[in-house]
């Protein structure tokens, strides 16, 4: 039987830091005082992003000018089953001072650290993945390692901090189908990493990825880019790909 899903938007909003903005659920809401990224349900009519501009400005004072579709999650809650779109608002993308118009409160968060709680049930992922540093160093035998907003964090196959594994499109069984598998209702129960980390040969496979991207990915992905694609990591990076540098000795920063 397939489950009717409530279609919600979330905003992570970044500021220069590059930390994020939580707020607590109002009284009267299903979880109040819980957590959460500010958001709310799509309208009849509205497309993600009037949501995304609706419910920050109704929610906290915020004007949204854009926002980029970022991780999706479908949870099932006793209430309701979510599909939860997370989009990412860059400091550029959104103006004003954060009014608490519905009574929450709101806290700045950084990577990596998480000092506020509860936090809503689907979210874990979400903290998980914007723990992840933008760049990293590494390869995929050893594993990588990059600064977040906490310092360093490295990452592997096996008991790291951060789970990477390898997409691979051509087998049925993994992370690869997982893409799809968003679109057909997938409750996503299978994702069993942090992150997948994938590497593109052509151009053609890192345009195939964006577009998928677009229409949602439960958890970040890493590419690492061989030499011949290194100029396509400006346009994955404003996807919210991560880039993984397997050569540069440079010191990283998130
Ligand atoms: N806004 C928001 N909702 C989330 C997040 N994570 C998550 O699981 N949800 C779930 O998504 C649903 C959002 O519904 P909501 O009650 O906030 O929506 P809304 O503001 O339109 O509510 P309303 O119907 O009272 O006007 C809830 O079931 C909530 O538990 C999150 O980070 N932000």
């Amino acid at each position: 039987m397939t489950q009717k899903l409530v279609h919600v938007v979330a905003a992570v909003i970044l500021n220069e830091q590059g930390e994020f903005l939580l707020s607590s659920r109002p009284e009267g809401k299903a979880y109040a005082g819980y957590w959460e990224f500010a958001g709310g349900k799509v309208e009849t009519g509205e497309s993600e992003l009037q949501a995304v501009q609706r419910e920050l400005y109704e929610e906290l004072g915020l004007r949204i000018t854009a926002a980029t579709p970022w991780l999706t999650k479908i949870h099932h809650y006793e209430h309701a089953s979510v599909l939860l779109r997370f989009f990412r608002v860059l400091p550029h993308e959104w103006q004003g001072e954060v009014v608490c118009r519905e009574r929450q409160q709101y806290s700045w968060q950084q990577a990596g650290r998480f000092d506020v709680e509860p936090m809503l049930p689907a979210n874990g992922p979400i903290l998980r993945a914007l723990s992840l540093p933008l760049r990293l160093r590494g390869n995929a035998a050893q594993g990588w390692t990059g600064v977040n907003g906490l310092g360093k964090v490295s990452m592997g196959f096996t008991n790291q901090d951060i789970r990477l594994l390898p997409i691979n499109t051509q087998r049925t069984d993994d992370a690869g189908l997982q893409l799809q598998c968003l679109q057909a209702d997938s409750d996503l129960a299978a994702c069993n990493a942090d992150g997948w980390w994938w590497q593109p040969q052509r151009e053609a496979e890192v345009n195939e990825l964006l577009a998928r991207l677009h229409q949602g990915c439960p958890v970040p992905i890493v590419a690492l880019l061989p030499e011949s694609l290194q100029t396509q990591a400006a346009r994955l990076q404003a996807a919210g790909v991560h880039i993984a540098d397997t050569t540069a000795e440079s010191v990283l920063s998130a």
